[in-house]
Order: structure tokens, then C-alpha cells, then sequence
């Protein structure tokens, strides 16, 4: 049976590297496919190049828009098809990216509420040094990277943990301090039935 996977954590955590070493070993098992959010379609493009004019509100919108795009047209094809799916980001980062642009978790939830609950939802955390290291070595940082924090953000992603707990979200968390990311794609796949 076909999975849908989810990769979250604050920016610098790990989430794209681990996505990919994490599709890579799925692969052994079926055919997988690697995606991501913001989605690399003209519309997912136009939200990243359009973050420091759409913010709060319409950048939530926008957000849940190519989610729910994302969905319909990539996601749940593929799944249909019989591949596993595994997202760099969904919902779990609106509940934390939203918030630090200045909405309630409860109106990020309401953009959210049609969407699919993922199979399996992994939280990375790390340490904020290390992170905030990774971090300035980016040449280019977005308008909410650079006003959030790590700490703040590991402190947000609790929230969002606490709050999709609560509607049956199944998640785990993944202390990546000292782990290699394959040995966090190791732990990953423990959770998972293939
Ligand atoms: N488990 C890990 N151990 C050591 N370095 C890692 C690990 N995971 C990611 N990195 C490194 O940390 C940096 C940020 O990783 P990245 O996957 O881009 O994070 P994110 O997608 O969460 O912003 C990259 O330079 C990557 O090579
Ligand atoms: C997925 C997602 C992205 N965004 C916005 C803020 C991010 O700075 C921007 C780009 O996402 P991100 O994946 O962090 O950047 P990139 O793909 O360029 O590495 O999109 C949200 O505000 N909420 C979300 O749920």
C-alpha cells in the first residue's frame, strides 16, 4: 500500500536532505516520489518569489491554494498510482510559518481543513547552534527565515505537533543531534510497515 509521508522541522533541520535519502530508500521498496512545498510549479514559483509582498493573510491563502493544488494534481495521483509520496513540508509548516507572520493557529487550520492527513508526519529536531551555523552559510534567506528563530520555530512546531495530535494526525519525532541522515532515513523507515 502506497504512503504519504511528510518531512518537517525549522529551516536548517535537515528536511530536504532527509527527504531525499528517505525517497531513496523507499525506492527499494516501490516507486517513490519526491515532492516538495512550496510546489516548483509556475504558481508554487510565484508564491516563493512573491513572500515579502503576500504576506499574513494572503500569503496563507496562497499557501493553502498550492497545497490544495498539490493535492489534487500531484499528490494524490500518485498515490492513486500505486507510488509512495514523500513532502518536504504540507500543513505542519503553515501552523508554524503562518503564525510567526501574525495569524492564530486557529485560521491557519480553517485554510487547512480539506486537507489530506498524511500517513506518517516526521519532526526533526536539532540543536539551535548547530541550525543557526547552517543557516548563515546560506547566501540568500526569505522574509519569514530570517524573522523567525530556530529556537522559536522548534518551539512552534511543538504547538503544531500538540494541535494535529489531537485531530488523529499520525507524527513522530526525530532527535537528529549527532545522526547522519541516513541514520535519521534509518529511524524514518522503522515507523513504516515496508
Ligand atoms: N543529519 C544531518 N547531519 C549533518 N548535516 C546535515 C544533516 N541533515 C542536513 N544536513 C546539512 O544541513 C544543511 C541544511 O539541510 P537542509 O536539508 O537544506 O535543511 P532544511 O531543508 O530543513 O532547510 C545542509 O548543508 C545539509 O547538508
Ligand atoms: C510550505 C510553506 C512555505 N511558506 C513560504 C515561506 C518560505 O520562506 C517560502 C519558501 O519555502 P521554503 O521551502 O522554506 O523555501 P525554499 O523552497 O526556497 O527553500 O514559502 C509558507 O509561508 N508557509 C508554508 O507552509
Amino acid at each position: 500500500m502506497p504512503r504519504f509521508v511528510v518531512v518537517e522541522g525549522p529551516n536548517g533541520a535537515g528536511k530536504t536532505t532527509t527527504a531525499r535519502v528517505l525517497a531513496e530508500r523507499l525506492r527499494a521498496t516501490g516507486r517513490t516520489h519526491e515532492t516538495t512545498e512550496t510546489t516548483r510549479t509556475p504558481f508554487g514559483n510565484m508564491v516563493r518569489a512573491q513572500e515579502k509582498w503576500l504576506a499574513g493573510r494572503p500569503l496563507a491563502l496562497a499557501v493553502a491554494a498550492d497545497r490544495y493544488a498539490h493535492l489534487d494534481n500531484e499528490i494524490q495521483p500518485r498515490l492513486r498510482a500505486g507510488s509512495h509520496v514523500v513532502s518536504d513540508r504540507y500543513v505542519p509548516s503553515s501552523l508554524v510559518l503562518q503564525r510567526i507572520d501574525g495569524l492564530t493557529v486557529e485560521e491557519i487550520w480553517s485554510y487547512n481543513l480539506h486537507t489530506t492527513p498524511p500517513d506518517l508526519t516526521v519532526y526533526l529536531e536539532e540543536d539551535p547552534e548547530t541550525i543557526r551555523q547552517r543557516l548563515a552559510a546560506r547566501t540568500t534567506l526569505s522574509r519569514l527565515e530570517k524573522t523567525g528563530s530556530p529556537e522559536l520555530e522548534l518551539e512552534l512546531y511543538h504547538d503544531a505537533r500538540a494541535f494535529l495530535g489531537a485531530r488523529g494526525w499520525r507524527q513522530i519525532v526525530i532527535d537528529c543531534r549527532g545522526l547522519s541522515p541516513e541514520a535519521v532515513a534509518d529511524r524514518i523507515h522503522q515507523h513504516l510497515p515496508f
